[in-house]
């Protein structure tokens, strides 16, 4: 609990807040820190359902606006105590440009770090990822590693090099003074595949389940394990690091620390069958269907359908080289860093987890009919 003296003080920033994972840290900071005062949330596009959370103790704050505007985030920076920064753009499928991916996730970035120097903001948590990790553009699995595992980390593609870039500024920012001469304070978590309720990804893999009558056909053997935790886990370890962070500066700053829980291990397709399976879908085939050469192949000419398509229409389907290499890459961590380091454990038990992701899906199934 909070000492009185800090009681109700307090005003973070929450970037990205109305994102899958930022509206779980949203609520979850309304829920577990009562020593805040005032919740600002910044977006590129605010939620109707902040309107709800306006008529509680806490000060809540909607802010429009775009991380890769200097002086939108420092206006939004100002006063704050600490700043949780998970806005970003989180694109495998070729949606956006190489180009706006960068200025998102790493000018974005830098915008954050100007605005707590120049405004006084001493603590700062930046939302970063496995993916600054690997897997790497070679497919090596990294199996159960921890924060410490050696790895060959080399990417290509434009999203995990933005957020390597990203995570780098962010840790090579903390000691930095900010105005009035203190120093910054930071640090970066870096969650697995996150799921949970709102996940978009899953809601595509449903729809198109669906559309193949109820079917989804095995495309990665079984035994490539890709890595997972829950949404509300990892929103509670953006919670408790930016508390202790404030508390154990000199621990935790510069620290990066993978998101856990107590989600099995398993592979991408077998793990989503855990919520897909019980809303009616059937996983077919115990190896995969088709060839890996061929899976490449139809990865590949998606990708040429992407490039030859976009001037009149921009087609960005599931499979692609990328997304092939990802899920068919073995990335599991296993870990007690955070638990070391501040105190986390898992505030959602893995028979918790499903159940709330289950009951998301047949909520959101119900109302598709
Ligand atoms: N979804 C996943 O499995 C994982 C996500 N992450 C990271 O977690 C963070 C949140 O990801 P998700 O919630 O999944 O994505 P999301 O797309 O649901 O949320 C991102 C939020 O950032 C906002 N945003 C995007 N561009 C912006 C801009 N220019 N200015 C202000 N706001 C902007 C979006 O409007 C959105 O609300 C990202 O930084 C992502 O890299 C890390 C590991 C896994
Ligand atoms: C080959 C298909 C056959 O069923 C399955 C394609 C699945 C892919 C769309 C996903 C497999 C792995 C996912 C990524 C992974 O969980 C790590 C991630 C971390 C992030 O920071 C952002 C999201 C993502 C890149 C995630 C995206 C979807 C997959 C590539």
């Amino acid at each position: 609990m909070a000492d009185s003296a800090q009681a109700q003080k307090l005003v973070y920033l929450v970037t990205g807040g109305c994102g899958f994972l930022g509206e779980h840290v949203v609520r979850m900071l309304l829920q577990q820190e009562p020593r805040l005062r005032e919740l600002r949330i910044f977006d590129l596009h605010l939620g109707p359902w902040l309107e709800e959370l306006k008529t509680g103790p806490v000060q809540v704050t909607a802010i429009q606006g775009d991380v890769t505007q200097a002086h939108e985030v420092a206006a939004a920076v100002a006063g704050a105590h600490v700043v949780i920064h998970t806005a970003g753009l989180v694109d495998v499928f070729g949606k956006a440009s190489p180009e706006t991916i960068h200025e998102v996730n790493v000018q974005g970035t830098k915008n954050v770090i100007e605005a707590c120097v120049q405004t006084g903001t001493q603590f700062l948590v930046y939302t970063s990822s496995m993916e600054v990790v690997g897997p790497n553009i070679k497919g090596h699995p990294f199996y159960r590693g921890n924060e410490d595992t050696p790895y060959e980390a080399v990417h290509r593609h434009p999203y995990p090099s933005s957020k390597a870039r990203a995570e780098q500024l962010v840790l090579e920012a903390n000691g930095r003074k900010v105005r009035g001469g203190l120093p910054l304070v930071t640090c970066a978590l870096r969650p697995t595949g996150i799921y949970g309720e709102g996940h978009q990804i899953m809601r595509d893999i449903y729809y198109q389940g669906l559309r193949l009558g109820g079917r989804l056909f095995r495309a990665i053997p079984a035994s490539v394990e890709h890595g997972r935790v829950y949404v509300g886990n990892v929103a509670w370890m953006h919670v408790l690091v930016a508390r202790e962070l404030q508390q154990r500066p000199a621990l935790m700053g510069g620290q990066v620390y993978f998101c856990y829980d107590k989600s099995p291990y398993k592979s991408y397709e077998d793990f989503n069958m855990e919520f897909l399976g019980p809303c009616g879908l059937r996983l077919v085939g115990t190896r995969p269907l088709l060839p890996y050469w061929l899976l490449m192949l139809l990865a590949a000419l998606n990708a040429l359908l992407q490039w030859l398509l976009r001037p009149l229409l921009l087609y960005a389907p599931l499979l692609n080289p990328y997304t092939l290499a990802m899920a068919n890459t073995t990335f599991t961590v296993s870990t007690n860093k955070a638990q070391r380091h501040f105190g986390y454990e898992p505030l959602f038990s893995w028979e918790e987890s499903r159940t709330r992701t289950i009951r998301w899906m047949q909520a959101m199934d119900s109302s598709a009919q």
